[in-house]
Parts: C-alpha cells; sequence; structure tokens
C-alpha cells in the first residue's frame, strides 16, 4: 500500500441510517476529522464503539457524499469497498438446540473449512456442491490462516459441532479469507480462552505485515473493561450519544486512556449504589417464590446431590470428551465450570439437560435417581433447569426475535422446556403472573425498553440480559448460564451478578473472563478426556 495514502478519512460527515426525511443522525454532531493511515492499529474503544465499526465498514449513508473516503478505492471509482466486519456471534444457529450434537446433520450443514470457503452450498443428500460465487481461495492464506487461527484439526469436522471459541476462530478464518481491503473486528477475543486470546492476539499484531496477505489493515472494537493489545497504536475512544470522545495515538494519550477507565468505574459503583438503593422492588420480593429461599445450609446438606455424575464418558465418533468424570453437585451451590474451548463444557452442560444423544445415561444422577429412559423425560428434567446459552441466543435470535418484544420474550421463560420453547404466551399468564414478570423487567431495568422494540432490535447487551432475566422466572432448581454474560455491558452485568448471589438455587457457570464470572464457590475444570479438576474457590 503506497504509504502517502490513508486508509479510511471522514471529514465534517454527517451519518444517517436511511434516506427517510425523518431519520436522526446516528450521531447528532458532525465527525469533524477521523483518519487511519497505514502501519496504524487502531482501536475503536468505548461503548460506542459498534455504532462507530458501522461506520466505519460503510453501512450508513454519509452526507455530503464522499465526506467518508476509502484510500484503497481509485478517486473517481464506482466501486465499493471490500470491508469485512466480524462481530460478535456466538455459535450457528440450529433448528433446536439438540441439533448440534446430532450424528446425522441438518440436510445443509457443512464441514469447517467449506464454511470458511464461503463458496458453496450443499446438500448433505447429494454429493455434489452447488458453488455460490466463483471466488478464488488463496490456498497459501488458507494454510495460515487456519494453521494460527488453531483450526488444523477441525477443518473436517461438522461446523454446527464447533465449539463457541472455536467458531470465533473460524469466522474470522472465514473473514480474512476474502482479502478484504478493511478488516473490522468488534470484541476480538470475546469467548476465547486465555491461550487462545493470546496466540490469535499476537497473530493479529503481525497480520497486515505477513508476505501471505495483501497488507490488509484491521481495526478492533473494544469495551472500557477490556485491556487494549499492547500492539494497538492508535485508540479512538466513542461514546453512544456524541461520537468520537477523544482519538489519536495510544502513546500520548494514555493518560487520558487511563483516566477514562477509572471514571467509567468510579461512575458504574456510583450507579451501582444509587440504582440498588432506587425503585420498590427488592431481591427478596423477586426470589422469595423460589422453592429453595430461606433454606439454611442444615437443610441442604440433607438433600440428594441436585446432580451426580458417577462416571460420565462422551465421545463422537470414537473420539472421547469427557471420560469418567466423577461430579457431586449440592443442591444450592455455585459452580465455575472451567476449561479451554472445546474442553466439553457446553457438551457436559446439554447432557444435563438432556438435549445431548448419550443423555439417557444412568451415570447421571439427580435428585438421587439414575437417569434411564422411561423413567425420567425430557419435560421432568427441563422444569427444574433453566439456561441462557450462546446456542439458546442463536436460536431464540432466529425463532422469536422478529415476533417478540422484551416482556413476551422473558415470559417466554415460563414454558415447559423453555430453553427449547419461545411461543409467545405472555397474554395468557395470570395478571399476579404478569405482575411478577414486570418486576423483573422494573428490576433489570428492562421496563424502560418500549413495547414496540423487537428482540432483534435490541442490542446484544440488552438481548443477553433478557435472556439472562427469562431463565429466572420460572424458579429452576438448576440454572445454567454458560457465558451468559459475553458481550454484556458492565453496568447490567454486575447487577445481574449481584442479583445472584443471593439466589438460593444451584447455578452451574461457564465464562472465560473473571470479570465475567459471577461469584462461585466450587469450580470443576475440564483439562483434557479423563483429566479434570474439583476445589473450591477462595478468593474473597
Ligand atoms: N457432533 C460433533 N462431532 C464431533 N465433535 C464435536 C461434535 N460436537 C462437538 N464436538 C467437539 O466436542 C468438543 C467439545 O465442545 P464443547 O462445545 O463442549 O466445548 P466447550 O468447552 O464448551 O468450548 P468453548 O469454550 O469454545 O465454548 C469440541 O472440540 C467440539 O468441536
Amino acid at each position: 500500500m503506497n504509504s502517502n495514502k490513508f486508509v479510511v478519512r471522514i471529514a465534517d460527515a454527517l451519518f444517517k441510517s436511511s434516506l427517510a426525511k425523518n431519520t436522526p443522525p446516528v450521531y447528532p454532531q458532525r465527525i469533524r476529522h477521523f483518519e487511519i493511515l497505514p502501519n496504524e492499529k487502531w482501536v475503536i474503544w468505548g461503548p460506542g464503539k459498534s455504532k462507530f465499526l458501522n461506520i466505519l465498514s460503510n453501512k450508513y449513508i454519509c452526507e455530503p457524499p464522499l465526506s467518508l473516503r476509502f484510500g484503497f478505492l481509485m478517486e473517481s471509482s464506482n466501486i465499493l469497498p471490500r470491508i469485512e466486519q466480524v462481530a460478535f456471534k456466538g455459535v450457528l444457529p440450529t433448528a433446536h438446540l439438540s441439533a448440534r450434537y446430532e450424528y446425522f446433520k441438518d440436510d445443509y450443514d457443512q464441514t469447517c473449512k467449506q464454511f470458511i470457503f464461503d463458496k458453496a452450498s450443499g446438500s448433505n443428500a447429494v454429493s455434489y456442491k452447488v458453488e455460490t460465487n466463483n471466488r478464488k481461495i488463496n490456498m497459501k492464506l488458507y494454510d495460515v490462516l487456519i494453521e494460527n487461527l488453531k483450526l488444523s484439526s477441525l477443518q473436517d469436522q461438522w461446523v454446527m459441532g464447533l465449539s463457541n471459541g472455536q467458531m470465533r476462530r473460524a469466522r474470522l478464518a472465514r473473514s480474512m479469507l476474502k482479502e478484504p481491503d478493511l478488516l473490522l473486528i468488534d470484541d476480538p477475543f470475546l469467548g476465547l480462552d486465555p491461550s487462545a486470546t493470546a496466540t490469535i492476539s499476537q497473530f493479529l499484531a503481525r497480520y497486515d505485515n505477513m508476505d501471505v496477505n495483501g497488507d490488509c489493515p484491521i481495526v478492533i472494537g473494544s469495551r472500557y473493561q477490556d485491556t487494549i493489545p499492547a500492539w494497538c497504536t492508535h485508540v479512538c475512544c466513542v461514546d453512544q450519544q456524541s461520537g468520537i470522545v477523544f482519538q489519536g495515538s495510544i502513546k500520548e494519550l494514555q493518560n487520558k486512556v487511563d483516566e477514562t477507565k477509572l471514571i467509567a468505574q468510579r461512575e458504574l459503583r456510583q450507579s451501582r449504589k444509587t440504582s440498588f438503593s432506587k425503585g420498590d422492588v427488592s431481591i427478596d420480593d423477586l426470589i422469595c417464590v423460589h422453592p429453595m429461599f430461606g433454606k439454611g445450609d442444615h437443610e441442604f446438606i440433607k438433600m440428594p446431590h441436585a446432580i451426580e455424575l458417577d462416571g460420565l464418558s462422551v465421545s463422537y465418533k470414537g473420539e472421547a470428551i469427557l471420560e469418567n468424570l466423577h461430579w457431586k453437585v449440592q443442591p444450592g451451590s455455585k459452580w465455575h465450570i472451567r476449561g479451554d474451548n472445546g474442553s466439553g463444557k457446553s457438551t457436559l452442560l446439554s447432557l444435563l439437560t438432556a438435549e445431548h444423544p448419550q443423555s439417557w445415561n444412568s451415570n447421571v444422577i439427580e435428585n438421587g435417581v439414575p437417569r434411564r429412559t422411561g423413567k425420567t423425560n425430557y419435560f421432568d428434567i427441563n422444569s427444574k433447569i433453566s439456561m441462557s446459552s450462546p446456542e439458546l441466543h442463536a436460536i431464540f435470535l432466529k425463532n422469536a426475535g422478529r415476533r417478540l418484544n422484551t416482556r413476551e420474550s422473558v415470559a417466554t421463560g415460563y414454558r415447559d422446556a423453555s430453553s427449547n420453547n419461545f411461543l409467545p404466551i405472555w397474554k395468557s399468564l395470570d395478571k399476579s403472573v404478569q405482575s411478577i414478570v414486570n418486576m423483573y423487567l422494573e428490576y433489570f431495568g428492562l421496563d424502560q425498553i418500549p413495547d414496540s422494540f423487537l428482540f432483534e432490535q435490541l442490542t446484544v447487551s440488552d438481548q443477553k440480559l433478557v435472556l439472562f432475566v427469562r431463565s429466572l422466572i420460572k424458579m429452576p432448581q438448576i440454572l445454567i448460564l454458560d457465558e451468559a454474560f459475553s458481550g454484556m455491558e458492565v453496568e447490567p452485568m454486575m447487577r445481574c451478578h449481584e442479583f445472584l448471589e443471593e439466589w438460593p438455587g444451584t447455578v452451574l457457570v461457564v465464562a472465560h473472563v473473571a470479570e465475567e464470572t459471577p461469584k462461585c464457590a466450587h469450580y470443576l475444570k475440564l483439562i483434557s478426556p479423563g483429566e479434570y479438576e474439583i476445589g473450591d474457590i477462595n478468593d474473597n
């Protein structure tokens, strides 16, 4: 790339999401100046990052025309810029929760390699593929990507079976393989375990200088609470309302960055204090109907284990994922399930919720009774369990995202087997039950969202919050929170964590990042098949 050129330049621009007359601008003020030069590595930082990345990916209409320009296009070019934007998304939506674990795949499932190529679709019923484009694949780049993104051993696996972390890496490879002119990655490290985070961060740091790739500049989006990678050279701090707060070289702005972080933390503490004391609804009002509310430790000890695994093993086509796992979970205990991407955490949880075909397994003992086909059924099991997970998020968005508003979405938590049942129920609920839903909405600040907003129109953070609240309202004995807080803003996340400290039921949490992990007393760490650790967490 010519070093005199810029990558992106914004000058005196107002952005709109539509040409319709009354559409308000994305930011009320014009963006006076913003410019990315080759060899600069920018992080778009702060609560307005996703909006700003949308601007950079040319998703809005700019006024005047040409106030947003891309240096890699010819002056008079009519060609659209080739920009890839990798945003936070979980696993692929499947037809239903168990589809991910089924042996016989959906007709149109692809291998991981086909997904990364993004070139053809096909049916498993026929042997040929239908090309959807004739893009030439740079195989040299493909090899580099799968090696560096640790996807080599997963190339031939069905893409639907990939774990969250594996799927994030596959999405990144798919975007990079398109050799875009500009690559925008929002929250590049969400859902990745610490070693994958380190490897991918190092890879991104040197990516634009690699021979195999044609100088693709990368811009990342990051939240206040995330550590800005050391290789970023420039920062653009953006808020939701007014746009750019400050921008420039990180070296020069380091003090400002630190100060902004501190202020954000202080404001958060302050808002927690005030918001928790305001309003009429207390946590006790919300949880007093839980069957375990008010029970003391001496009572829990006398109860049978909520879950007991007595030598559980799970394998795919002979390859073990979990082996001889022994684990006892006391009612009312809170567990952090740990382990690297792909170590089997979601698989373990899908066994508990009976979404996994190998769930009918007498090594799974619930409330002292071994699970057996004919004795226990899916609905009985799920009447006591609720969950929020990336799989559920993806399916909820696909099936209910355009139909249900916040209140209706939360209310579906009352459905039998609510993890998989999104049929509207709000209108048929008793007035008294509706008022419980309303109390939850009020407590978590979701009552501020107008009823005209559908689930899919909410921010990712609000969607996560809705799914969390949805998982609570049927007062489950076992609450499963699989990456339930990744992608959430800090304030609502802290509110959920505080609430969970009082929650009387059993809680199983999967989270890779300490800040996203609510307080747990115990941990189960999956290391490799047959190897695991169980212990207490004494971090108080
Ligand atoms: N149908 C399948 N066939 C083969 N392998 C599968 C299948 N489904 C899942 N796997 C593999 O099983 C392993 C465990 O996946 P799982 O989703 O349980 O991991 P995880 O610990 O939850 O990971 P993450 O932290 O990334 O969410 C992964 O390596 C995944 O690729």
